[in-house]
């Protein structure tokens, strides 16, 4: 049973025009440690996005011309909010998705950083004033809020998805319509309650919960929608590409990653274990940042592999909301099935268990935090993501070498090595092709820095101050005539 000190807070309805509604077809929310039912959302469909858009529209001439001020200061008191109810935000968060409360507190926080965030860059949209080649001419540059925007979010970061694009999008002066996930909606209303408490005027923030198909192809194609920015696969985010290419949208691309860690044999073994639980195994390995592939130094292979081992038996699995536990449910029984998919393949071409590899007995989706040695490129957890809780050990001997098997994939999201020789520190980020390299550190998510990947792992940044640029556009002003 969910208890919460502020029950209001468990929004079963979806916040549309300003208007909390429900709807005689729903979507059932349920918990995924126990299969329990939390609540149903509403199934909405295009007509009632159009609904949302509309008011996206209407709300937009005022809320462009509130100061930046003004809208840093309701930016700010809705950071206030979302940390005052933390709590429940993140018993919410852990009933639905379910990750370890601690866990799920730490997002609250991180998710309530891009609001503090942007609630700050939202005063710093400069322009800039250009030399001009006519005497009589003056040139001023100015950047304008880029309009109606829309976001498409996952389930496995149900709040920090949601702010680290609401955030700068109203800091900017744009409006936002979002769909999270429907597995993870609760979290998303939530804080529509929280943001609307806190002066988010009505229409500039809309939340539906419904038919990704109906709601995704009218946000991507709708013409009022200028932007659209997406957290998930990349072979949905392939599909929005396409479709937003009708109307010329704005488009940011958060997709998969296939994450490549390296321990060198002059790495910190501790930290590097250390590195390595917390980049594999956060939120039970379902994040695109999750270490993939695990590349060790032969030299090291055999000490780092039983340390892993050794310290992933120490970890607690179990329902999120109990006392002490690290490794929650995975989302779904197919979240459950890629994870077997993987770890099946790997043995039948060679590979050893050398912790975990079953079903947890708890039964459902919870799954051991498992180590495999004696992986190579030839299986298909070298190439495709797991998300999960598995952690595949490659053998490698030569740096050239690992860089290459390392870059060997479409993907560029997120990397990790370990090494303390400066030389080597520098030459293997510059050869990674990725957009963040984690160095002695599995943990690089934060909010002032760029989050986002290059190749087939999107397009555009996320928080920092490159996070604000995809929700404006730039505009040109000549004043001529000027004696
Ligand atoms: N780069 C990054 O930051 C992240 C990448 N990911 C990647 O996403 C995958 C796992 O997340 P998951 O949520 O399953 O990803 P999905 O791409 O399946 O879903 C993400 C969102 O897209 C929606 N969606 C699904 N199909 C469509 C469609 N045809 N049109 C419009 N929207 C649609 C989903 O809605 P609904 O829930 O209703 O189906 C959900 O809200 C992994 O590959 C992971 O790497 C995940 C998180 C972050
Ligand atoms: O969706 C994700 O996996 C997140 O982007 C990962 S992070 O931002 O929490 O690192």
């Amino acid at each position: 049973m969910l208890t919460l000190d502020d029950p209001s807070l468990l929004r079963a309805q979806c916040l549309v025009a300003g208007e909390w509604i429900s709807a005689e077809r729903t979507i059932a929310v349920t918990n995924p440690a126990t299969d329990a039912l939390i609540a149903h959302v509403p199934r909405l469909d295009a007509a009632a996005t159009r609904r949302a858009i509309e008011a996206a529209e209407a709300a937009w001439p005022q809320w462009r011309r509130r100061t930046a001020h003004e809208r840093s200061a309701i930016l700010a008191r809705w950071h206030a909010l979302i940390l005052q109810n933390q709590e429940d935000l993140a018993r919410i968060m852990t009933a639905e998705q379910g990750k370890p409360l601690a866990e799920a507190r730490g997002e609250i926080a991180y998710a309530a950083s891009f609001i503090q965030w942007f609630a700050e860059e939202a005063k710093r949209v400069y322009g800039e004033t250009i030399p001009s080649p006519v005497a009589s001419q003056r040139i001023v540059v100015v950047r304008e809020p880029v309009g109606v925007c829309a976001a498409i979010t996952p389930w496995n970061f149900p709040a920090a998805m949601i702010t680290r694009k609401a955030g700068p999008a109203l800091a900017a002066g744009c409006t936002m319509v979002v769909k999270p996930a429907s597995q993870t909606p609760l979290t998303a209303l939530a804080l529509a309650v929280l943001a609307e408490r806190a002066g988010v005027p009505a229409g500039v923030l809309s939340v539906l919960t419904g038919s990704a198909g109906d709601i995704g192809t009218e946000l991507a194609t709708n013409p009022v929608v200028r932007k659209l920015s997406f957290t998930g696969s990349t072979e949905v985010g392939r599909l929005l590409m396409q479709q937003t290419a009708s109307t010329v949208k704005k488009v940011s691309m958060e997709l998969g990653g296939n994450a490549p860690f390296i321990v060198f044999d002059d790495a910190d073994l501790d930290a590097a274990v250390e590195g390595a639980l917390v980049s594999k195994f956060r939120n039970a390995g379902q994040t695109c940042v999750c270490a993939n592939r695990l590349y060790v130094h032969e030299g090291v292979h055999d000490v780092f592999a039983q340390k892993l081992a050794e310290a992933l038996r120490a970890l607690k699995v179990g329902p999120g909301d109990q006392e002490g536990v690290r490794i929650g449910p995975l989302i779904d029984e197919a979240a459950v099935r890629k994870v077997q998919e993987h770890l099946a393949d790997a043995v039948a071409k060679g590979a050893q268990v050398l912790s975990g590899g079953r079903r947890h007995p708890l039964g459902g989706s919870f799954f051991e935090p498992t180590v495999l040695t004696g992986v190579t490129q030839a299986m298909t957890v070298a190439r495709e993501e797991t998300f999960g809780p598995l952690a595949p050990l490659f053998r490698f001997s030569d740096e050239a070498e690992v860089v290459r098997m390392a870059n060997d994939t479409e993907f560029g999201l997120a990397s990790y090595f370990y090494a303390r020789d400066l030389g080597r520190v520098w030459r293997v980020a510059e050869q990674l092709e990725y957009g963040m390299v984690g160095v002695n550190t599995g943990l690089i998510s934060n909010e002032v820095a760029p989050f986002g990947g290059v190749k087939q792992s999107g397009l555009g940044r996320e928080g920092s101050r490159h996070g604000i640029e995809d929700y404006l556009v730039i505009k040109y002003i000549n004043m001529a005539g000027i004696a």
